[in-house]
């Protein structure tokens, strides 16, 4: 099966000489159409890094990257981005703000009125999918952070891109809302048959969401360990409580530890204060 994103051997170094950061060293991936691959790791470890550079936000200094076969040399309309900030436009209805990009393109490509259409039929479809049907005319301003996000998502859906890549895209939500937010993003990536690659830091966030959970750990920014998680296509919030959940969380936890510094840094402090005989 040829993969819709190929990454090999691809670095990155952030500034020069002492100052230099190497956020990314030697990642080796395959994402394959319609995954959904989720990615956690400590802090710095350079996850949102690697998605940007997916993205085409960022160049990598080495290796290769290619989506769909072909190398990335930029953005492009195959490739959406959610932030964890909705960066909504506040002088636009919700309806706009979703139609905003397909506006941009009908009218530089100079398409015919069936296409501006065909865009509205699709806004609407996202509305609904999203919840959002009576909200259509409300401004941002007037929804809550959850729904921003859902206009968000739809309007990075509105091009039907064939990769979605999200950046701590529920990281501002509280804990009701995102779970909302994880059945909602399930059940858009069963209905889009999108692509997605998704960023947290939440480990149960990960596990619900991914059917593998890509682990990295930092200076420098690798792939620690990839996991294929033990639930099925279809799930609800219960299964959070599983073993197997509870036991893959667990297990992931401990790595995160281990891999952030944090256990070695904790390690030599009991060290230095051990008594001297
Ligand atoms: N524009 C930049 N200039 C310099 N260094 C950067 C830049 N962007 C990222 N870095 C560094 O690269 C490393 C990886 O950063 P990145 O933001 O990708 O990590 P992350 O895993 O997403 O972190 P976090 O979980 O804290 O968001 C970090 O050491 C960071 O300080």
């Amino acid at each position: 099966m040829n993969a819709k994103i190929s990454i090999r051997g691809l670095t990155k170094t952030f500034g020069e000489g002492a100052a230099a950061v190497q956020a990314l060293a030697g990642i080796d991936l395959d994402i394959f159409d319609n995954e959904f691959v989720t990615f956690v790791g400590a802090s710095g470890c350079g996850k949102s890094t690697l998605l940007r550079t997916i993205g085409g936000l960022e160049w990598h200094d080495g290796g290769e990257l290619a989506v769909s076969g072909h190398s990335v040399a930029g953005p492009g309309a195959d490739r959406a981005m959610v932030f964890q900030h909705y960066s909504l436009y506040p002088w636009l209805s919700v309806m706009d703000n979703i139609k905003w990009c397909r506006r941009l393109k009908v009218h530089t490509a100079e398409r015919t009125m069936s296409d501006v259409e065909a865009a509205s039929g699709r806004a609407d479809a996202l509305l609904r999918l999203m919840g959002l049907a009576h909200a259509g005319d409300a401004y941002p301003n007037q929804l809550s952070g959850g729904m921003q996000q859902r206009v968000a998502i739809a309007r990075a859906l509105m091009p039907k891109p064939e990769i979605l890549l999200m950046d701590e895209p529920f990281g501002a939500l509280d804990a009701q809302t995102r779970e909302v937010m994880h059945d909602l993003i399930r059940h858009v990536h069963k209905i889009e048959k999108t692509t997605i690659a998704f960023v947290t830091h939440d480990v149960e966030e990960a596990i619900y969401l991914g059917n593998r959970v890509v682990l990295m750990a930092p200076r420098p920014g690798r792939i620690a360990q990839i996991y294929d998680v033990p639930l099925p296509a279809q799930r609800d919030q219960d299964m959070k409580h599983a073993p197997e959940f509870l036991a893959l969380k667990k297990e992931i936890l401990a790595r995160i530890r281990e891999t952030s510094g944090m256990k070695t840094d904790f390690e030599l402090l009991e060290k230095l204060n051990q008594p001297t005989s």
